[in-house]
């Protein structure tokens, strides 16, 4: 596992270091494979990233046809609420690059959400042809951070956190009173490559908790990616990286207390 942290002195220069990393993660998958596979972040960090990556030099630097598209969780709203994840992709990216339907793998929040679950996990199984025990290794996947340190839709103290099987699941979120789609912590660890992109100024205790607490997952759940198989790629900008203590470019280990190296 590699992880580096670079921190950039404005938004605008963050996402675009975040856009050149992604076309660099995914022009080397299809390279190496043929195929890429990519689960896009929800929220409203992400929004000015996909913009950018509809745009040149960005839009034409990758052959996004080639590219399997999955998100790493939804919000419990249907596919065209202004809160889906999923909404957020076609407004600012798919109407743009428009890639085939048959590789856009949208959450079915409009069914039971364990049952959307297990049928996405069906889906990614299918799509990477990798059957229990193994686990699908994403080529990238793209994380933003809540405040409190969530990923995904892996919020502290909740029950996605302690799944070991499953490669998503519904959450129950206690401080959301709602249930979440998420990817869960087998399938981020066994991750080729996670992006993520953390801005704003709100953000940096738990961006200084992330990168150099000590190890301790279920209250930091942004601790599990010092557990992935691949490289991390934390990318900020100077405003959530305003806390942290050590300024190197290499992440903590899994080591409780471990000395930024
Ligand atoms: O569905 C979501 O909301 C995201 O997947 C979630 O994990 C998000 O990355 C963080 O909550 C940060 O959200 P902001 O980017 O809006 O701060």
């Amino acid at each position: 596992m590699t992880c580096r942290v670079q921190v950039s002195d404005t938004t605008e220069e963050a996402v675009r270091q975040a856009a050149e990393a992604i076309v660099r993660i995914l022009r080397d998958a299809i390279e190496e494979r043929g195929w890429a596979s990519l689960a896009l972040a929800g929220g409203r960090t992400p929004r000015p990233l996909y913009l950018q990556l509809a745009q040149s030099p960005y839009r034409t630097a990758v052959q996004w046809g080639w590219i399997e598209w999955f998100w790493s969780d939804e919000r419990p709203v249907p596919p065209d609420h202004p809160d889906s994840n999923y909404r957020l992709a076609v407004e600012t990216l798919f109407s743009r690059i428009t890639p085939p339907a048959s590789r856009i793998h949208r959450l079915l929040t409009e069914l039971d959400p364990r049952e959307a679950a297990r049928l996405y996990e069906a889906t990614i199984r299918r799509v990477f042809g990798v059957d229990p025990p193994g686990i699908p290794r994403f080529d990238l996947i793209l994380l933003g951070m809540g405040a409190d340190g969530h990923i995904a839709s892996l919020f502290p103290g909740t029950a996605a956190l302690e799944e070991q099987q499953r490669l998503v699941v519904a959450n129950e979120v206690p401080q959301l009173q709602a249930t979440r789609l998420t990817f869960t912590p087998p399938l981020l660890r066994a991750a080729r490559a996670i992006l993520v992109l953390v801005t704003g100024e709100e953000k940096a205790p738990a961006v200084r908790d992330a990168l150099e607490g000590p190890m301790d997952p279920k209250r930091h759940p942004a601790h599990l990616l010092r557990q992935v198989d691949g490289q991390v790629l934390w990318i900020l900008d100077r405003a959530a990286a305003s806390q942290l203590i050590s300024h190197r470019e290499s992440c903590g280990s899994s080591q409780p207390n471990a000395d930024l190296a």
